[in-house]
């Protein structure tokens, strides 16, 4: 791998980059068309932070640079750059470089000439501008092909060229849309490294689009998770992949995704919190600090959500919380095999470019003698009721189903397994699940959990 090598003092004559910081006050972009592209964002960029806007193609990813870099309006909200409204402002006056996907140089001007090129345009002498453009060259290390031109140049040297001639403008913002996606995966894995080194050596602050999570996990200080307009989760990578805010971003972060599974709460006062996964139950046990907040949803269904780090082959007559399949298919990755487990349990699928999940429906407070005990206990008035319990005492249907928002289908558990185990489809197999690693979603789609990040 090219490591950048930004040396001691370098940054500094490279950069020389005043404080930016960003932020978005509720701001909406409706199209002519009534496309709403921007619903109702607010988000802020700290100085030198690395911020990646991440999502769906079409969820308004660029839409929101665009407004930034002042190439779009917001129809509505307000957008400050150093806590000084722009909205009004040209591009031009917000000293800010973007780099796009397709990025173009100028092909009969040498690497020198077009990294000079802005200097040039904005009347920059020449000595200082060859100096310039070698500070520049070296950081990206491409400063022993200044004299060849770009069709002699790979993807990857091409696209270090285009970062070179952003950054030698010294923005105080740096807007990156979908820099890398044009590239072989190898490459962009190479350059991915090299950009977030880069960029954070010069600590200029910087929006960097991308519908790729590998490289928003990798590249962010935070990511901002968007979908179909809004902002669904802002965290740290740890913080959004470790506790998504929302069922949407557990179900779009992380591979082999998160198994996302239906399930109907029933509590057991004082012992645990039972979550029946089809015929198979799971307990959290009362000591789980969640498991109150669980037992609200008493009588309904919620998604509960396991990646596969979550979860681990046992042996056949493991006791604790085990979940038990067969194999219905394996993967086969080199480094691990993928086993996909049929529990006989339902998968809930969410629909990554679709609506957002179920509008909340009201509880209403329990009538029977063990409802009103369970409402005693934790408090709450968020119990079943009559209709919602069946006459044999079971659970009947929460409010999950809503077809529009999600769709249902057999579960099939993703678990990791060695590489290349003696097993194969059809294979029974026991399956450990850490409970303290275990999501939980409500009927909205929101986390439910205590406390918050
Ligand atoms: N000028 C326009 N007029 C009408 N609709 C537009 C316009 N530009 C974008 N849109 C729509 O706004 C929505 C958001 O587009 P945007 O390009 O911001 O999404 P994105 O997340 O960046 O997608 P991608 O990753 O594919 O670039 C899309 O539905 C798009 O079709």
């Amino acid at each position: 791998m090219i490591l950048v090598t930004v040396i001691p003092g370098s940054a500094t004559r490279l950069g020389e980059v005043t404080v930016a910081t960003v932020a978005l006050k509720d701001v909406t972009k409706v199209f002519p068309d009534g496309t709403v592209a921007v619903d109702n964002i607010s988000l802020d960029v700290n100085d030198g932070e690395f911020m990646v806007l991440l999502g769906p193609s079409g969820c308004g990813k660029s839409t929101v640079l665009r407004m930034v870099a002042g190439l779009e309006q917001p129809s509505s909200g307000v957008i400050l750059l150093d806590n000084e409204l722009v909205n009004d402002l040209s591009p031009r006056d917000r000293r800010i470089a973007m780099v796009f996907q397709d990025f173009a140089l100028y092909p009969h001007m040498t690497v020198g000439e077009n990294i000079a090129f802005p200097l040039r345009l904005s009347g920059v002498e020449e000595a200082i501008r060859t100096e310039r453009v070698a500070d520049v060259a070296n950081a990206l290390g491409i400063g022993d092909v200044l004299g060849r031109k770009p069709g002699q140049l790979s993807g990857g040297q091409r696209q270090r060229v285009a970062m070179g001639r952003a950054i030698i403008r010294r923005p105080n913002l740096f807007l990156m849309d979908e820099p890398l996606s044009n590239l072989d995966s190898g490459l962009r894995a190479e350059l991915r490294a090299e950009i977030s080194g880069l960029v954070r050596e010069l600590g200029v602050t910087t929006i960097y689009v991308t519908h790729d999570q590998a490289e928003a996990l990798t590249m962010a200080d935070r990511v901002a998770i968007m979908r179909k307009g809004v902002l669904q989760d802002v965290g740290t990578p740890t913080q959004v992949y470790g506790r998504p805010a929302t069922l949407y971003v557990a179900a779009f972060l992380g591979n082999p995704r998160m198994n996302l599974l239906e399930a109907s709460v029933y509590v057991h006062l004082d012992r645990h919190v039972a979550l029946h996964l089809g015929d198979q139950v799971l307990r959290l046990p009362w000591e789980d600090i969640r498991a109150r907040a669980v037992a609200r949803y008493h009588g309904e269904r919620i998604v509960v959500g396991m990646r596969a780090e979550a979860l681990a082959p046992v042996a056949p007559d493991a006791s604790g919380e085990v979940l038990r399949g067969r194999i219905r298919y394996l993967e086969h990755h080199g480094h691990e095999s993928l086993a996909f487990v049929d529990i006989g349990a339902t998968a809930i699928v969410v629909d990554e470019l679709g609506g957002q999940a179920a509008g909340r429906a009201r509880r209403s407070a329990g009538s029977g003698r063990f409802s009103r005990a369970v409402q005693r206990f934790i408090g709450r008035a968020a119990v079943p009721t009559a209709e919602n319990e069946d006459s044999t005492g079971g659970i009947r249907t929460g409010v999950l189903s809503d077809p529009g928002r999600h769709h249902r289908r057999p579960a099939e558990l993703a678990v990791r397994l060695a590489p290349y185990p003696g097993v194969s489809a059809g294979h029974p197999l026991a399956i450990s699940v850490r409970m303290d690693a275990v999501h939980f979603f409500d009927d909205r789609g929101d986390r439910i959990d205590v406390g918050w990040r």
